[in-house]
């Protein structure tokens, strides 16, 4: 189940609205011209599945969503402890190079299939923080600034859609925003206590 947190983006911000509720998520995001669906996931892929192979397992939602935006350019984020030497230092740089605010001149739509992350949406003076796990597709503007963490643990699988053949390209916007709004672990921690 997808769980949404919203924060004032001042010096001291404040949580405004912490929920599970598919509905509320679905409606405060549409606020921000934001979409959320939530879509099946293959069930018995292998674990260490390669990008072809996840591709090829789910060509036929790749497919609809190609078909309904004209992307060009698909690929895979893919992160998972492997337990070699390097793991915490590569799961270090990679959670950094998303973890400061920044835009995009394309929409960011990502379907994750496996895992999560959280992507922070920051709109009219609130950061939405969409904690996105298996299933869920997120569809983002282009140029809204964001930014993404993946945890100090990352562990998650997302295909990603766009409309330049050249892939991810950010333009940092130079805002700490990051640093003062609560970090994945922090949200996670919190969601996990309501229960
Ligand atoms: C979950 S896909 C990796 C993160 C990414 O592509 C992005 O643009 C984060 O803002
Ligand atoms: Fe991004
Ligand atoms: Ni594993």
């Amino acid at each position: 189940m997808t769980y949404l947190t919203v924060h004032t983006d001042g010096a001291q911000p404040q949580t405004l609205l912490e929920t599970e509720d598919a509905a509320e998520i679905a409606a405060t995001l549409k606020e921000i011209d934001v979409v959320l669906r939530h879509w099946e996931v293959v069930e018995d892929l292998p674990e260490g599945a390669g990008q072809e192979e996840i591709l090829a397992a789910y060509r036929e939602q790749v497919d609809r969503v190609i078909a309904e935006e004209g992307y060009t350019f698909v690929d895979v984020a893919r992160l998972h402890p492997d337990g070699s030497a390097d793991w915490p230092e590569r799961a270090a740089v990679a959670r950094q190079k998303f973890l400061n605010e920044h835009t995009h001149d394309d929409d960011e739509v990502r379907y994750f299939v496996a895992g999560s992350g959280i992507f922070y949406l920051h709109v009219n003076g609130k950061v939405h923080a969409v904690l996105c796990e298996a299933g869920d597709l997120l569809s983002v503007p282009k140029n809204t600034t964001h930014w993404f963490d993946m945890g100090t643990r990352p562990d998650f699988t997302a295909i990603r859609f766009f409309h330049d053949d050249d892939g991810w390209i950010g333009d940092f916007t130079g805002d700490p925003i990051a640093q003062r709004i609560p970090d994945f672990d922090t949200i996670t921690a919190g969601r996990a206590a309501r229960t």
